[in-house]
């Protein structure tokens, strides 16, 4: 095979606490999938990967149970997430992976010790491929959300995900100053589920929080509030309960982590050198990530910095055309890798 065709093979990987996307040179995003795993209970069997997992649970009896990997961001289970990987890596080309041998950009959050980083790298290996660049997300991020990041000029990206968010200063093709905490769409979910819990008494499952967060969740005053209506478990009486809840609740009950980000945004800004703070004055904060989807999240940070906050066009998509980008452009981008190792 020439050596054209075999850069065809080029996967960019975004391996999410929440999802996992693969692109594919040349074809773009060609797998968007749950990171979940059904295994059997007793035997520790693996059953199902992503979409067909997530559709198992709660559909079938009680001893087949969904894992997620992934938590915070890092591998917790390095097993499942090698099976997990392989079997993403193998849906991508709609074939076995026996003899491709691709090479791979992964992407791990900025704050990842190096027993985190090398498990990732590792499990890349395990699971088939030939060489594997480790990549920061929020470098990611920001050449998915279209960032001039090899200009000498300062950009700021923030990436909310499911398990971790990153804020980073990006100049010259470089991470200058970042910050990256373990509070993201999970901890919005916990948020909204306590909230429910202690005001009305009420057990709701981690999907239910998810879809309240969506579907009404805020982090500033919405135009119009609007209620929404859950159904769960009463912690009382131990049986089902239908309640309405509004967006402002909903939005008092997120205050706490959202804060928790946008003071993570002042600190960076605070620590960027005054050139580089000038240009994000001008250029303002670039959002991505699942979490730059929570309506008025952008109105909150631009107030609270005083600084423009713009939504990227594909704000769930960003880490893996980034990564995608980065193997594109590898010979120009090969900087902006944390290391690359060969097997
Ligand atoms: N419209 C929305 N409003 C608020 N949150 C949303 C919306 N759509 C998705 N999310 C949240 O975005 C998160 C998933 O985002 P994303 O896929 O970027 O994360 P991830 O890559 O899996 O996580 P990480 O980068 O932390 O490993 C979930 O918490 C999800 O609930």
């Amino acid at each position: 095979m020439g050596l054209l065709k075999s850069f065809y093979r080029d996967l960019g990987i975004d391996l999410g606490t929440a999802n996992t996307l693969v692109h594919l040179r040349g074809k773009g995003i060609v797998v968007n999938e749950p990171s979940v795993v059904a295994v059997q209970k007793d035997t520790g069997k693996i059953l199902a990967v992503g979409n067909e997992a997530k559709e198992m649970i709660g559909r079938t009896p009680g001893n087949i149970v969904a894992i997620r990997p992934l938590k915070d961001g890092v591998i917790a289970d390095f097993y499942t997430t090698q099976i997990m990987l392989k079997y993403f890596m193998e849906k991508a080309y709609k074939k076995s992976l026996f003899g491709l041998k691709p090479r791979v950009v992964i992407c791990v959050p900025s704050g990842v010790t190096e027993v985190e980083r090398r498990a990732v790298e590792e499990s890349a290996y395990k699971a088939g491929a030939r060489e594997v660049y480790i990549m920061e997300e929020p470098m990611a991020a920001a050449i998915g959300a279209g960032l001039p990041i090899d200009e000498p000029a300062g950009s700021m990206v923030v990436d909310i995900g499911s398990g971790t968010s990153e804020v980073a200063v990006i100049s010259l093709g470089g991470i200058v100053t970042s910050k990256s905490l373990r509070i993201a769409g999970d901890e919005f979910d916990e948020a909204i589920s306590n909230y429910i819990k202690k005001e009305y008494n009420l057990m709701i499952g981690d999907r239910t929080a998810e879809e309240i967060k969506i579907n009404i969740g805020s982090a500033y005053p919405l135009e119009k509030e609007e209620w929404y209506e859950i159904k769960g478990r009463d912690l009382i009486t131990g049986l089902p309960k239908t309640i309405k809840v509004s967006s402002s609740e909903i939005r008092d009950a997120l205050r706490e982590p959202v804060m928790a980000i946008v003071d993570a945004i002042k600190q960076t800004l605070e620590k960027t050198p005054p050139e580089l703070a000038a240009d994000i004055m001008e250029r303002g904060i670039m959002l991505t990530g699942g979490g730059a989807l929570l309506k008025g999240l952008d109105k909150l940070i631009k107030q609270e910095t005083g600084l423009p906050v713009h939504i990227a066009e594909r704000p769930l998509d960003c880490v893996a055309l980034g990564a995608g980008k980065a193997l594109e452009e590898l010979e120009t981008l090969r900087n902006v890798m944390i290391n690359r190792s060969l097997r």
